[in-house]
Formats: structure tokens, C-alpha cells, sequence
């Protein structure tokens, strides 16, 4: 059975923390390949000011385009109003019937699960795969996976991996108060983002 992860975000901007946990998820989940997902209205996300989905995609092409097992999906880039998950997974799965879906999240993600649109259909349909962040404890992570296990009778697989304490909204501050993220995302996506003068 074909094996598909999904690192589904927003991407305001992509950044190095996503790419080490997709990396991860691909290792340690023995996956063919993992769909990049920018959404475009991101559920929870409604009231904040996000930059244009062009950008934001263009930013994750750049990211990605090294990696032949990381590949863009734009399908909720194409789907008007709010993009739940549980509606994009039916999508995909009514599309590749015999296909095991991976949806990865960090930590935040995972300690909301309870709050997301239909988190039944979404366990029904994908296996989590989850990576620590910053300001979660591995003991936090492990209660949460077991409650949503033992609730949606679903399967999540928890990474091991170190750390990466950097966010999209570091990022966004850093480069308002005219600090260097280098290092922070990849350099093409760092060129991109001077080039257009984003964040400013
Ligand atoms: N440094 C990181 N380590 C592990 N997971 C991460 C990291 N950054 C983002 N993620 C996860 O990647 C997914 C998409 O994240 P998103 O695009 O919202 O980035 P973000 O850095 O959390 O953004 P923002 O700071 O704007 O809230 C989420 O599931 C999030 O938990
Ligand atoms: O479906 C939901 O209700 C839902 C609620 C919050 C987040 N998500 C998804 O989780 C992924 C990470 O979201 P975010 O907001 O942290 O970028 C992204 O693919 C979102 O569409 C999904």
C-alpha cells in the first residue's frame, strides 16, 4: 500500500522547523512521499492578517524543490471558503482509495486536535504523525496521543526528534525589527522574501 504523508500549513512563511519535521515524518514513518499543503484560509487562523496565498506558495516551491520525495499539493489553494482537513482527506481519499494518508503536525496542532472540524473523519481517514516543540513536554504529547487514540480509536505515531524552536511568527518579528533569519528558513526562500520586501 502506497504510504502519503501530508504536511499541511500555512506557511506564512515556511521555514526550517517544518522541513525537519517532514524529514523526520518521512524517515520515521517509512513514507513514499509527503504532499506540502499551503492552505488557504487556515481554520483558526481567520483573524490574522496572512499574505497572499502567491506568495506563500511560491515560498514553499522554493523550499521543497531539492527534495524529490517532498511534493506541492495546491488542492486546498483551489477550494473556496475555509479548508478543514477531514473535508481535504475525504477529497484525497476518494481520489486514492488504497492509499494510507499521514497527516504530520507539531505539537500545537496535535493539543488542539479536540477543537478541528469532524476530528473523527480525519482519524478515520489519516494515521497523526506528531513532532515535539518548543513549550510541549513529551509527557504532555504522550497523554494527549493516548486521549485522542482511546477517543477517535485512531493511530498517531509520535517522532522522535530534537527540538527546533523556530515558528513563522518569529520569523514575521524578527524580520520587522530588521533581524537576520538566515538559518531560519532556506536561503532561496530568504532571497525571495528580501527580493519582495515581505514582512517589512
Ligand atoms: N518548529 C516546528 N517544530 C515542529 N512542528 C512545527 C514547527 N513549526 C511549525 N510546525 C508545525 O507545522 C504545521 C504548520 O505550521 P504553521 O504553518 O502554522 O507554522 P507556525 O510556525 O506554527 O506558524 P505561526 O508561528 O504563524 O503560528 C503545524 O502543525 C505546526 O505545529
Ligand atoms: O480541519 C480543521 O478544523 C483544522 C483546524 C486547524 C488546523 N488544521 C490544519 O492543520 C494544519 C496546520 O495548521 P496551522 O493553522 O497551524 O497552519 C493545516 O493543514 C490546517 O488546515 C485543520
Amino acid at each position: 500500500m502506497k504510504k502519503v504523508g501530508i504536511m499541511g500549513g500555512t506557511f506564512n512563511p515556511i521555514h526550517n522547523g517544518h522541513l525537519f519535521l517532514a524529514e523526520h515524518a518521512y524517515d520515521q514513518a517509512k513514507l513514499d512521499y509527503i504532499l506540502f499543503m499551503p492552505t488557504m484560509n487556515p481554520p483558526h487562523k481567520a483573524d490574522i492578517d496572512v499574505l497572499s496565498a502567491e506568495h506563500r506558495l511560491n515560498m514553499v516551491k522554493l523550499a521543497i524543490k531539492d527534495n524529490p520525495n517532498f511534493v506541492l499539493s495546491d488542492i486546498e489553494l483551489n477550494r473556496p471558503g475555509i479548508t478543514y482537513t477531514s473535508d481535504t482527506l475525504k477529497i484525497l481519499k476518494e481520489k486514492e482509495p488504497d492509499t494510507e494518508f499521514y497527516f504530520i503536525v507539531g505539537a500545537d496542532s496535535l493539543m488542539m486536535m479536540t477543537q478541528w472540524k469532524d476530528p473523527q473523519t480525519v482519524f478515520n481517514l489519516s494515521i497523526l504523525v506528531a513532532g515535539g516543540r518548543e513549550n510541549y513536554s513529551l509527557e504532555q504529547l504522550r497523554k494527549q496521543a493516548n486521549y485522542l487514540e482511546k477517543t477517535y480509536n485512531g493511530k498517531i505515531i509520535l517522532l522522535d526528534m530534537p527540538y527546533i524552536g523556530i515558528s513563522s511568527e518569529l520569523i514575521r518579528e524578527r524580520i520587522a525589527k530588521n533581524k537576520s533569519v538566515r538559518y531560519y528558513v532556506p536561503d532561496e526562500v530568504l532571497d525571495y522574501i528580501k527580493r519582495h520586501n515581505l514582512y517589512t
